[in-house]
């Protein structure tokens, strides 16, 4: 291990310590892992992969510990009573059946309450990564932000499309890199046709 990859480690120790991943456990998996795909674990260039792994595993999966009640906690009274909608929110996961990635955008939007309970735009792509940072399906994903959306701001209507490309479908098995899958959540006012037609013409941008 060279200076540069002891300072990263130790700079990470104190995300670590607030974690409650449990790395030592990912470790000694990972080593197992190694040893069974017939490998060397103890070879230079793999010595340090369980350490790597565990806490690049502590990241990918760190939505699991974050709670959206909390980010979606500040809102503002904007008396803004049409759609608010961030398009193009790119993002990672990990499909939960091979632990590999998929990865694409997502477009988040939603019609304030009467009330105008309106949060920050920031805090829709948060949301995002809150359930992408954990074992996901596509569909599962989809329908938890447009559900956290609805239950936190209580907004007339909300929508969510998401489009990814699944690497467990590109890299192996079926092996079709490109096929994208889509999917959407809408729920109250943006299921009426008019409004979920607005909607997904300002997502295709047409
Ligand atoms: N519905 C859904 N399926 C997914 C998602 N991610 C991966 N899959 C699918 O999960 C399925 C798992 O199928 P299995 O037959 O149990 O596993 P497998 O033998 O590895 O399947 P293949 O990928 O076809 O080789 C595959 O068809 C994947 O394409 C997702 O987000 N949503
Ligand atoms: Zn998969």
């Amino acid at each position: 291990m060279t200076d540069f990859d002891d300072d990263l480690l130790a700079a990470d120790d104190t995300a670590a310590a607030a974690s409650p991943v449990d790395r030592p456990r990912i470790e000694r998996a990972v080593r197992e892992i190694l040893l069974a795909i017939g490998e060397d674990p103890d070879r230079d260039g793999l010595k340090d992969t369980p350490q790597r792994v565990a806490k690049s595993y502590t990241e990918i999966f760190s939505g699991l510990h974050q709670n959206p009640t909390d980010l979606l906690a500040t809102t503002f009274d904007l008396d803004h009573e049409e759609m608010v909608l961030v398009k193009d929110i790119a993002f990672y996961s990990t499909c939960e059946h091979h632990l590999v990635p998929f990865h694409g955008t997502a477009h988040v939007g939603y019609i304030p309450s009467h009330d105008g309970k309106v949060t920050g735009l920031s805090k829709l792509a948060r949301l995002v990564e809150v359930y992408a940072r954990r074992p996901q399906v596509q569909e599962r994903l989809t329908t938890q932000i447009v559900d956290a959306l609805m239950t936190n701001l209580e907004p007339r209507g909300a929508i969510v499309v998401i489009e990814c490309e699944h690497l467990c479908m590109s890299m192996r098995g079926v092996r079709k890199p490109g096929a994208k899958t889509v999917t959407s959540a809408v729920r109250g006012q943006l299921r009426e046709t008019a409004t979920r037609a607005e909607a997904m013409s300002l997502i295709l941008g047409r």
